[in-house]
């Protein structure tokens, strides 16, 4: 058991030589967003004993009110970030625009972009459910020494060179991976640490649960609809089970661990579907197929969607492989 003893900063550390392009700078940024998690772990877990439930009165740049604790996330770790000067750009749901960090850069040295869902699961925060905070981080393709451009975030999801989240539920994890494999550690809140509870995490290849919104159904392209149809049928090791949380990363945590499928589709009310891709669908795509999982529009390959936009929108359906690829199969057929 002694890999249970591991901190998350003695992996990184350990793990470094691993990375593509190790130079300690991307150990220090996954470092800093440890650091920004406890932080906001901390007030999250003292949600409903200090003002940080209901709505902050300002609506994001997708048209939905910010909560609170949407602002507060936000805030943290863009501060943590920029404080400890380890980025060169920063964006963000809660952020109209990117953000170039040159306060103390002055010659734009650093090489990393970083992506953030600053806290996933709105809906859930005041109802005590478990939320999260997505992250997703690139190499800069425009020249260090000069100021950060739109096309530094604009890569596809493959050009990833690390991804994770932080899931606020029972325990709090942090996940990530940096393209060898995903690990999971969870915080000692009584010491402040966290700790590898989760190595090489891995999807079954298939699973029962089935995670949808179902209350949308009859706004989903026909694929969809056969797809639940199959998953409710008394066939084989049907009907699934239908789990949803209505939290992305706690939806996708669980099915990661027992295999299952979550799937937010194109609707008539949505012809994008609800995800953005950029900071929800990549890093989630990512994560999961480094678990030996699949993530896609339908169609496509999540990561192989060229971005146009920061804050665009696809369908997105994830999880244990042969599940997705059913899924996949319904959407063709249907067309
Ligand atoms: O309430 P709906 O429409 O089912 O949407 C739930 C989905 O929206 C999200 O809350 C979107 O994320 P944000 O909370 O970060 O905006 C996902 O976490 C979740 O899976
Ligand atoms: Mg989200
Ligand atoms: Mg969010």
């Amino acid at each position: 058991m002694a890999h249970k003893k591991q901190t998350l900063g003695e992996f990184i550390i350990e793990n470094q030589s691993s990375f593509q392009y190790s130079s300690g700078e991307l150990s220090s940024l996954l470092n800093s967003l440890r650091l920004a998690a406890k932080i906001v772990n901390h007030e999250v877990n003292k949600a409903g004993l200090v003002d940080i439930i209901g709505a902050a009165g300002d609506t994001n740049i997708q048209g939905e009110d910010q909560q609170k604790l949407d602002v507060y996330a936000n805030d943290k770790f863009i501060q943590t970030l920029t404080k400890r000067n380890i980025v060169c750009g920063i964006a963000s749901e809660e952020e109209d625009d990117f953000i170039t960090i040159n306060s103390q850069d002055e010659n734009h040295q650093n090489k990393y972009v970083v992506l953030i869902d600053p806290l996933d699961g709105s809906s859930n925060i005041d109802v005590n459910v478990s939320v999260g905070t997505i992250f997703s981080i690139y190499r800069r393709v425009t020249p260090v020494g000069t100021p950060v451009m739109l096309e530094d975030f604009m890569q596809k999801g493959s050009a990833q060179v690390a991804a994770g989240y932080i899931v606020y539920g029972t325990s709090t994890m942090l996940v990530y991976t940096t393209g060898d494999g995903v690990n999971g550690f969870t915080l000692n809140p009584a010491i402040g640490s966290f700790y590898l509870s989760h190595p090489n995490m891995e999807f079954p290849e298939s699973g029962t649960i089935y995670s949808v919104n179902e209350g949308n159904y009859i706004h989903f392209p026909q694929g969809i609809k056969n797809y639940i149809k199959y998953c409710q049928q008394e066939e084989d090791d049907r009907p699934y089970t239908s789990r949803y949380i209505g939290s992305l990363v706690s939806d996708f945590h669980r099915n990661m661990i027992k295999g299952g499928i979550y799937l937010y589709p194109q609707s008539s009310k949505n012809p994008n579907g609800k995800l953005r891709l950029l900071y929800e669908c990549n890093p989630i795509a990512f994560l999961a197929e480094q678990a030996n999982g699949l993530a896609s529009d339908g169609f496509t390959r999540i990561m192989d969607i060229q971005p146009t936009e920061l804050h665009e929108r696809v369908p997105f359906i994830c999880g244990s492989r042969l599940m997705v690829e059913k899924a996949e199969e319904f959407m063709r057929d249907a067309q």
